[in-house]
């Protein structure tokens, strides 16, 4: 509620300070840390202790070993201090829409806690939730502290940190749909002016039900809130983005009634994760992979995010999404497209989206028709997952007995362009699969003639997002003895090797749309032709006749047919 506020501990008045460098030299200083290799026996992978020797590899999280970590006051760590000097954003009030739900409390929070700790969110910053139940400012404070509290993804806390991050929160509710709640934000804007070095910067995050996203741009816009004069505005949203091609484009319209493209940030958490980020930084950062990567030595990819877990409570939700809008359009299509794609110019928002949208483009189309020879639909049923038995997806809290909705996909993209004519991408998803993973493979050709005694196998580079993640090279090798016979053997490169925790994606983002770096959210155009790509699988399967599900048992790969898609001379990898 608005009324008397204490002063912000840490948000003293402060010049608006110019970014030291540009995002884009910030983001090109950081892909230049080198990353060690972990190869075989041959090369002994760097420790933790070489790493922060050379002041290489150091993350967020593992400087938070380094002593006296106290915001606002001096770093120990030479890299630290480079870091902060380099990313730090400009005062600015971060405000949440949806602070009390789940992402909020699970993630969100957490993330703006560790950057602040960190001493990464700049010289002045404050974080105002809205929200609709009826809490004064001590109320939100005491739900944040326990919500840092209560997730796993908060950082230890120096000792009297969670007390001074306190003093940053603010709290306003109201009805979405009127103004009162904008007159609210603003005033709060208003407020912090002064410590802000006189700017009104403000990151608008929509952590609500998709249903709000219009209601809340409009109002936003309505009030003045989209208005740059007085300081930056940017309106972060978060997935899903419409639920199909026509309610997408239609919300894209009305977000563009107030907001200009380059001040909407458009999350899809998967590009926040060190080792996507990482797929690019291989891709564009070496020179011997180039020259494989294309359709004269890769035979194909497979891109796999299998799951464990499965509804997890969700139904309301996942009953209207399904996995093809839950993950194939946004999460899968992102890891394709940034594997396909070609390199860009720079490391810039414009030139990777740009690219992105190209490889997108030259998709060749799915309608109706091509769907069931290049898509395969899946549903769990009840199984036994580490001992223990699960239930039917149709078995769970508040699904409809006989749903239909898919919760495995499976699909081959074909890219109609130089570089992958003839070489087919297979993405699949699903939940209730043997273990959580994330791989991207690149599988290449097998050698064009055999002098050697047994088959020939395919080489692979594995980018394994997570867990253990990391990037491996699968080939064949002499095995000892007088005979010459070979195996496949792995060179393994982990991240681990750093000694450092991955930061959470949502660090990265949030960090990101603070600075006014776009390069890792989806523009209007990529997620148009994303859901061009996924429209006719929604279709067929939406408005044809009724699966038979379940057709996969949990704990499995997954339905049959999937193997038929990739097959006969391929196979699904086992992870
Ligand atoms: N949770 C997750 O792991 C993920 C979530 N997302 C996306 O993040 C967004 C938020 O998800 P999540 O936090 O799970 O959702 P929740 O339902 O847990 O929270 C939604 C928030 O919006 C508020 N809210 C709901 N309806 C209204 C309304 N009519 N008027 C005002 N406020 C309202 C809720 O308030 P109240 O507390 O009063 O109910 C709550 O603060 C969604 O778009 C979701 O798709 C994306 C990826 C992962
Ligand atoms: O966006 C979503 O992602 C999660 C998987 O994310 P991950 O980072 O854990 O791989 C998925 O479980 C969820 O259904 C979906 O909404």
């Amino acid at each position: 509620m608005t009324g008397t506020r204490k002063k912000a501990a840490g948000t003293k008045a402060a010049p608006a300070a110019p970014r030291a460098t540009s995002p884009q030299a910030t983001r090109q200083a950081v892909t230049k840390k080198r990353a060690s290799e972990k190869v075989g026996v041959a090369q002994p992978a760097p420790t933790a202790a070489t790493l922060a020797a050379s002041g290489e590899g150091t993350t967020r999280k593992s400087r938070k070993r380094v002593p006296a970590a106290v915001p606002g006051g001096e770093a120990h760590n030479p890299f630290r201090t480079h870091m902060r000097r380099s990313r730090a954003p400009e005062p600015a009030t971060l405000v949440i829409f949806g602070a009390t739900g789940d992402l909020a409390r699970r993630k969100l929070l957490p993330a703006v806690f560790g950057l602040w700790q960190d001493g990464l969110l700049g010289s002045a910053f404050n974080i105002v939730g809205i929200g609709r139940q009826d809490m004064n400012d001590e109320q939100f404070k005491d739900f944040v502290i326990q919500a840092l509290e209560g997730s796993k993804e908060t950082d230890t806390p120096q000792p009297g940190n969670l007390e001074k991050f306190r003093e940053l929160l603010y709290y306003e509710f109201g009805d979405f749909s009127g103004d009162e709640v904008y007159a609210l934000i603003d005033k709060e804007l208003a407020r912090a002016q002064d410590d802000h070095g006189g700017r009104k910067n403000a990151l608008f995050y929509l952590s609500t039900p998709p249903s709000l996203f219009e209601p809340i741009s409009n109002g936003l816009g309505r009030l003045g809130l989209a208005d740059e004069s007085e300081g930056w505005r940017r309106l972060v949203i978060e997935k899903p983005f419409g639920r199909d091609l026509d309610s997408a484009r239609e919300l894209n319209d009305a977000i563009h009634k107030s907001w200009d493209e380059s001040q909407v940030y458009r999350i899809d958490h998967y590009l926040g994760k060190e080792t996507v980020q990482n797929l690019m930084a291989i891709r564009f950062g070496n020179a011997i992979f180039e020259p494989l990567w294309n359709r004269g030595y890769v035979d194909h990819v497979q891109i796999t995010a299998s799951e464990d877990l499965g509804l997890e409570g969700r139904a309301g939700y996942y009953e209207e999404a399904g996995v093809v809008r839950d993950m194939l359009q946004n999460h899968l299509m992102q890891l394709f497209a940034l594997t396909a794609m070609e390199a860009p110019a720079a490391f810039d928002a414009e030139a990777i989206r740009d690219e992105k949208v190209k490889v997108l483009r030259a998709v060749r189309e799915i309608p109706r028709g091509r769907v069931k020879s290049v898509a395969v639909r899946g549903q769990y049923g009840p199984g036994t997952m580490d001992g223990a038995k699960v239930p039917g997806y149709r078995q769970e809290p508040n699904v409809r007995p006989a749903s239909p909705t898919p919760t495995y996909v499976a699909v081959k993209l074909e890219v109609d362009n130089w570089r992958w004519q003839g070489v087919p991408f297979f993405l699949r998803t699903g939940k209730r699969l043997p273990k959580k993973v994330t791989e991207i493979a690149v599988v290449f050709k097998r050698p064009p003639l055999g002098i050697f005694p047994g088959g020939l196998e395919r080489n692979v580079l594995a980018f394994r997002i997570q867990p253990d993640e990391g990037v491996s090279l699968k080939f064949s090798s002499k095995t000892p003895g007088q005979e010459m016979v070979l195996r496949e053997v792995v060179m393994d490169f982990r991240y681990d090797a750093f000694g450092a925790q991955l930061e959470s994606p949502y660090s990265r983002l949030l960090l990101d749309a603070l600075l006014g770096d776009a390069t890792l959210f989806p523009r209007e155009d990529e997620v148009d032709h994303a859901w061009q790509l996924v429209s006719g699988i929604l279709e067929a399967w939406e408005g044809g006749s009724a699966p038979e599900f379940p057709n996969y048992t949990s704990g499995t790969w997954g339905p049959d047919a999937a193997d038929e898609l990739i097959g006969p001379d391929r196979r699904w990898r086992r992870l």
